[in-house]
């Protein structure tokens, strides 16, 4: 008989930004090589499981009517890795609690597999390996692996092989967050037709972003935040054109499409200026909602560690 925690386990689990993202040509197994350095900020889902009759997952928050609650869930998908690696049958009850945009190129249903894994763990006592759980996360997404990791980290392969990167200090964020989605696939598929039909420059590599983020200078940082997919991004949400200058206007000192967007990010010099951007851009009319966040954070954890 396999052995169960016997009460609810919570997890926490950050979403993603990427400070730079380099995109390389279209790969034959259809992924695209990356140079990325992501960072954790501090919106988070939380995730709780339980031990139950049947699997279930149910949504809260912020646009949860959105997120579907079967298998095509990433947190259903990371109960089938974890229940095949560890010989469990799988049947748990999921409440995940949406603190981060849905389809907004925030990892947000990475972070919740990435949660899951770490959750299930706990729940059925077991101790996969840290090479095992990384496989598991590679295998569920290519961002998964960073959700896990947290903090500051290059990112290679299809975003799935990480290394820490030193970074001092906290960077503040004032987040964008967009009226509706856009695939991911979609942005990358755009970003590879414009870069048929016009030259657009391309990514070098984090060098000088990695010396900003080790100096704890988010005036060296602004003017090196760099996304390749953001002309594919603004290309499928012409709109975002207007939501990145607002954030500019609202003295941010810079801003940037988060990943495959819409969401937008903007960089602020310290907490207080990050309210007075936030508050100015509330009032600009040009996205659903505003957020402010710090980073870099820790990865999925466990809430109450005495669990
Ligand atoms: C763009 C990024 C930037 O961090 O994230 P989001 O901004 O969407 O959160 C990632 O590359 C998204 O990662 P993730 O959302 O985990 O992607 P996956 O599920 O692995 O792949 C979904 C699809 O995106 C495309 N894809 C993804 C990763 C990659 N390196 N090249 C790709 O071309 C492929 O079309 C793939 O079928
Ligand atoms: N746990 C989840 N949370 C959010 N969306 C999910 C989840 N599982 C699957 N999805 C699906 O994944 C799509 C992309 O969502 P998300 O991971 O939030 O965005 P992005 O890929 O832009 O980071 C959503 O439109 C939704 O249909």
């Amino acid at each position: 008989m396999l052995s169960v925690v016997p009460r609810p386990v919570t997890v926490r689990v950050p979403a993603k930004i990427n400070l730079h993202l380099g995109v390389g040509d279209l790969r034959d197994d259809g992924y695209h090589e990356l140079e990325t350095v992501f960072q954790a900020v501090s919106l988070t889902d939380e995730i709780s499981i339980v031990s139950a009759d049947a699997r279930s997952i149910t949504v809260r928050g912020d646009n949860a009517a959105v997120v579907p609650t079967d298998h095509r869930n990433l947190a259903w998908a990371a109960v089938d890795a974890m229940a095949a690696v560890t010989g469990h049958s799988g049947e748990v009850a999921i409440e995940i609690t949406k603190g981060i945009p849905v389809a907004g190129g925030m990892a947000g249903g990475s972070a919740d597999a990435a949660a899951v894994l770490v959750g299930l763990a706990r729940l059925w006592r077991v101790e996969p390996t840290r090479d095992e759980m990384y496989a598991m996360a590679a295998d569920l997404g290519s961002d998964v692996s960073f959700s896990l990791h947290g903090g500051t980290a290059l990112g290679s392969g299809r975003g799935e092989n990480l290394m820490s990167v030193l970074s001092r200090g906290e960077f503040h964020w004032v987040i964008a967050i967009a009226g509706g989605g856009l695939s991911t696939p979609d942005v990358y598929r755009e970003l590879d037709s414009l870069r048929r039909n016009e030259s657009l420059s391309r990514a070098s590599h984090p060098d000088e972003l990695m010396q900003a983020l080790a100096a704890g200078d988010p005036r060296r940082l602004a003017p090196l935040l760099r996304n390749d997919l953001q002309p594919a991004a603004v290309s499928l949400m012409p709109p975002l054109r207007r939501t990145l200058r607002a954030g500019t206007d609202a003295g941010a000192i810079a801003g940037i499409v988060s990943g495959s967007g819409p969401t937008c990010v903007f960089l602020c010099t310290d907490s207080d200026h990050a309210v007075d951007v936030a508050a100015e851009l509330s009032g600009a009319g040009v996205c659903r909602s505003v957020r402010i966040a710090s980073g870099p954070v820790p990865g999925a954890r466990l809430v109450d560690d005495d669990q």
